[in-house]
């Protein structure tokens, strides 16, 4: 459900912000409890102003419950969630107008139109006219009479994005952002998320799809049964966790079928201390880093007048490294050819 409504009981406005060192999210040691069950267990993270921040997990690791703290529909069982300095549960008022959500399986009243419904969330966030670009922006400018049960899936998706983004929202929380869109659509909201930090909005999204993470996130957290297991970029995740890069050098081809040549080459890389695995025949392939083990490799076939076409490799991505990192790697690594 997309979940902005209003909630301007006064009575249960909270006390003076307390210091937030400047982030629009900060989650210090959140825990969330289903009755016996902890589904989150003292996790801790900050969102700065412009950062596209990401949580991914596998199903029920807590993303949901997270990401439902953070916007104040979730009880906090312990630890302190603040979102600009005001607490999501006492605040609302306040983190109402703060908070664009679009949450998984965004539910609609289905009679309704999409320019009501527009018309309502410009109300709520006193941001009078301003869907009109959002909705032509994401394709919907043509469907403000349409009621919402006449929208496709990958349409319903899109007007709750667009409606998370009316008003002058300093956070947007998009939990499963590009479920259901076309590979099209995908990269076009992509680029309206991208749009939404560089103005300086906050982003937190939840995710099963690495490339979008990669694509988008300044920093990711990696969530396994309610406890963030890495936090870092995806790229020093990536290098820290996903494994080595595998090279081959083509011996026959690097050594144009000399076969004293080949095994000069051979010796010579054979010196680099790398470590060797089985390669077909004529193939010599290496485990290592990359760029600095390809770089030693590229130099010494340059050495021996061979060009850097002569070494391939294969680099772990950021979905190794996840997998890696929740457990569930199958040894299976290395999707980026080169
Ligand atoms: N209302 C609820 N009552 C009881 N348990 C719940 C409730 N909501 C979530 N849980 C449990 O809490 C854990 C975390 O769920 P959550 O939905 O936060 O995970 P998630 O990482 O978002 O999962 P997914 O990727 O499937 O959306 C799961 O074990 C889930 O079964």
């Amino acid at each position: 459900m997309t979940t902005n409504q209003p909630s301007a009981d006064p009575a249960t406005t909270g006390p003076e912000p307390e210091p937030d060192h400047g982030a629009v999210v900060d989650v210090d040691r959140l825990t969330v409890a289903y009755g016996t069950f902890t589904a989150v267990r003292e996790v801790s993270f900050r969102i700065a102003p412009g950062e596209v921040f990401g949580l991914v997990g596998p199903n029920g690791a807590g993303k949901t419950s997270i990401v439902e703290a953070v916007g104040g529909l979730r009880p906090v069982r312990g630890g302190r969630v603040t979102v600009c300095g005001h607490d999501p549960r006492r605040d609302r008022e306040a983190v109402t107008r703060l908070v664009g959500m679009q949450l998984q399986e965004s539910q609609f009243p289905s009679r309704a139109r999409v320019g009501e419904l527009c018309d309502l969330y410009e109300a709520i966030y006193r941001a009078p006219g301003s869907s009109a670009a959002l909705l032509e922006a994401f394709g919907l400018a043509d469907r403000r009479r349409s009621p919402i049960a006449d929208l496709s899936g990958g349409m319903r998706q899109r007007l709750a994005l667009a409606l998370a983004q009316i008003g002058d929202v300093r956070l947007v929380v998009l939990d499963e952002l590009t479920t259901g869109l076309d590979p099209h659509q995908r990269r076009e909201t992509w680029r309206s998320v991208l749009d939404l930090a560089a103005r300086g909005v906050a982003v937190l999204l939840t995710s099963h799809a690495m490339d979008e993470v990669e694509a988008l996130c300044g920093r990711v957290a990696v969530l396994r049964g309610g406890e963030i297991v890495a936090l870092d970029a995806p790229a020093r995740l990536t290098e820290a966790h996903a494994g080595p890069s595998t090279f081959t050098v083509d011996l026959a081809t690097a050594a144009d079928g000399e076969p004293e040549r080949a095994a000069g080459v051979e010796e010579r890389l054979g010196g680099l201390g790398l470590t060797r695995l089985p390669g077909a025949p004529g193939r010599l392939e290496f485990a290592g880093s990359f760029p600095a083990d390809y770089d030693r490799i590229v130099r010494l076939l340059a050495d021996a007048g061979l060009p850097p076409s002569a070494v391939g490799r294969s680099t772990p991505t950021f979905e190794d490294a996840y997998l890696r990192l929740v457990g569930a790697a199958d040894g299976t690594t290395g999707t980026k050819e080169a």
